[in-house]
């Protein structure tokens, strides 16, 4: 007998995608019924634990989502955003709990995600670690305690696939910043500097992207201010800390009303 709700995960040949496998595999509270990748793809066809390298798995890899969410109760998605748009979709005519881990959505794209989360419940976070949402609140907090002579600066590093800046990671901790300044994050955005830019303006929040190598993800909230600096951090070296997170609140939205979530609703750490 499988325990626990039925799983799908897209993007699996990924490295978010693999991780998930894994973890769901591994993890005796839910089991894998799907196993999602783009068409075309080489690994369509085949059994998922074997396209890993490791033991058949019995559950072979398709690029048609809509039977693969079909016996699922959650869709664990990491892919990319007109992938997740689809998905949704699908998702919530399946009934399925949709966890979002995709980054690099444009407002319109956000925006296209919204119907489907009146018929499923959808989660959504740029980062699924409890560090990272940890730090959100940390970052909200002491953004709200200073004013603008500290100057907010966000500083990320990633490996060298990563195709979206500043990441999902960033893009969180600036709202949280924006959301203890009392402003709205797209007003006071600085999303890259280059060129005679002039002085920093006084109250904006700063974005600068590392990329390179196998890193897995960090990130520093730095308030510069005369004399003194704070700097908050988090470094993950495990892509594992996200699966977690996403298996987490596949679990928590078993039986939840439909509606757009995120991972501090999952962690108990949301308002109040
Ligand atoms: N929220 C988090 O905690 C978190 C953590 C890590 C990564 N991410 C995000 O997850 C996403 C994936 O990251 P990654 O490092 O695994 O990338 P990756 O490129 O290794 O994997 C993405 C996978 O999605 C597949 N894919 C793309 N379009 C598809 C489609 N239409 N149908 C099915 N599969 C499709 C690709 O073939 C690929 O295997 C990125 O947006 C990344 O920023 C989020
Ligand atoms: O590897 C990635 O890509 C990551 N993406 C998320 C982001 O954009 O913040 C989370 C960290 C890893």
């Amino acid at each position: 007998m499988s325990a626990g709700p039925g799983i799908t995960v897209t993007g699996a040949s990924g490295r978010m995608g693999q991780m998930l496998i894994r973890t769901v595999a591994a993890s005796g509270r839910a089991h894998l019924v799907g196993a999602v990748e783009r068409p075309g793809h080489e690994w369509i066809g085949k059994d998922v634990g074997e396209a890993m390298g490791g033991a058949p798995m019995g559950v072979t890899v398709t690029d048609d989502a809509l039977e693969a969410f079909a016996p699922a109760q959650a869709v664990i998605d990491f892919t990319a955003p007109a992938a997740t748009i689809a998905f949704a979709k699908l998702a919530a005519q399946a009934r399925a709990v949709h966890v979002i881990g995709t980054t690099g959505f444009s407002d319109d794209e956000l925006e296209a995600l919204v119907p489907a989360a009146r018929h499923s419940v959808q989660v959504r976070a740029g980062n699924m670690s409890l560090g990272v949402n940890l730090l959100t609140m940390l970052t909200e907090k002491v953004a709200k305690a200073l004013d603008e002579d500290f100057d907010i600066e966000i500083v990320e590093a990633h490996h060298n696939q990563k195709v979206d800046a500043p990441s999902g990671t960033a893009l969180m901790l600036g709202e949280a910043a924006a959301t203890g300044r009392g402003v709205a994050l797209g007003r006071v955005a600085d999303r890259g500097r280059d060129g005679i830019t002039g002085p920093r303006e006084r109250g904006h929040i700063g974005f600068a992207a590392i990329r390179g190598g196998d890193v897995v993800g960090e990130h520093d909230v730095i308030f510069a201010a005369a004399g003194e600096r704070i700097v908050l951090r988090h470094i993950a070296t495990d892509r594992a800390v996200f699966a977690r997170g996403a298996l987490k609140a596949a679990l928590w939205g078993q039986g939840r009303a439909p509606g757009a979530y995120d991972m501090l609703d999952v962690l108990g750490l949301g308002d109040g």
